[in-house]
């Protein structure tokens, strides 16, 4: 059975940028997901893992204040989530959830992500260096005034990265951030993950890429329906708590794990893209694989 991590032993002395114990959040009926426990610090990252409809945007939407806490408590920046937050949280939706037809510029698309920030009398020109900034940091200087369904996935989800950028958000949640991105432009997501992290901004990454979880975050939260475990990294990809959340492992992953013994942290492939956390107990005979072939 998976152990949790009380959130006393998880991030630093810094007050956590998010807290929650024993949080279940509804969308009006049972929990779609309960029993989270755990906090994150300014400046580190958490990946958030767990099969097909396990509740990982769930959770980003309940820290977005969109659904309904139906038990325990969540702390964002240290009140507990009301709108005075939202603005100060940057969301990267999965691209399957934005209307690509809907007739607006890339430039269009960043801009809604100062709306927040301005008063009513105020008109967004007052951001356009800010947004040519954001533009150019996610390569997207020639394609500002294309039509947003025009462009391909990748730059569909780099328009929506510099949607969440543009306002300087202190926690920047991504949902399935690299679906779509091809090798430079996820080399290059990964830099603005990092820098992000320099900047103090905390990040909560769903993912089923091992490798992006393994790359930037020092922590990781296994979800289904309900927490499975939640800490740092090396402690949470164990081969039971895998278990446990994917009912199994991927064939050639269970195997390669038994050499390594019970236990033995999860990891894919060696941090290539200067991981910046390889685990306390690396284990060199660890499984190349993607949990692509563990999703329920
Ligand atoms: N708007 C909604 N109303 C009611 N139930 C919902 C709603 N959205 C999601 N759910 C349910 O909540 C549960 C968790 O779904 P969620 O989308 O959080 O999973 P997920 O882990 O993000 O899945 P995926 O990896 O496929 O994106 C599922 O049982 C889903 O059917």
């Amino acid at each position: 059975m998976a152990t949790m991590q009380p959130p006393a032993q998880l991030g630093t002395a810094t007050s956590p940028a998010l807290a929650w114990q024993n949080a279940a959040f509804t969308y009006g009926g049972p929990p779609a997901l309960r029993e989270v426990t755990g906090s994150l610090a300014p400046g580190e990252a958490l990946a958030l893992i767990g099969p097909n409809g396990s509740g990982k945007t769930t959770l980003l939407r309940g820290i977005l204040g969109l659904i309904e806490l139906a038990e325990g408590e969540q702390h964002v920046l240290g009140q507990k989530a009301n709108p005075k937050t939202g603005s100060q949280i940057g969301y990267v939706p999965q691209l399957t959830d934005i209307d690509p037809t809907f007739p607006i510029t890339v430039r269009g698309v960043v801009e809604m992500g100062v709306y927040q920030q301005l008063s009513w009398w105020q008109s967004p020109r007052r951001y356009r260096q800010k947004i040519d900034q954001t533009l150019a940091r996610v390569s997207l200087t020639e394609k500002a005034r294309w039509r947003y369904g025009t462009l391909s996935g990748g730059q569909q989800q780099r328009a929506l990265l510099a949607r969440a950028l543009v306002g300087d958000p202190k926690i920047m949640l991504l949902d399935e951030p690299f679906n779509g991105l091809d090798q430079p432009h996820r080399q290059s997501l990964l830099e603005i993950i990092r820098a992000l992290k320099a900047e103090g901004v905390a990040l909560v990454i769903s993912t089923h890429d091992m490798d992006l979880a393994w790359a930037v975050c020092e922590q990781a939260m296994l979800v289904n329906g309900r927490q499975i475990a939640c800490g740092p990294i090396a402690q949470v990809l164990s081969e039971p708590n895998l278990r446990e959340a994917f009912g199994g492992l991927p064939d050639q992953g269970a195997a390669k794990l038994a050499e390594g013994g019970d236990g033995a942290p999860v990891r894919t492939t060696a941090p290539t893209e200067g991981g910046d956390h390889a685990p306390a107990s690396e284990n060199p005979q660890s499984p190349t694989h993607t949990l692509e072939a563990a999703r329920g």
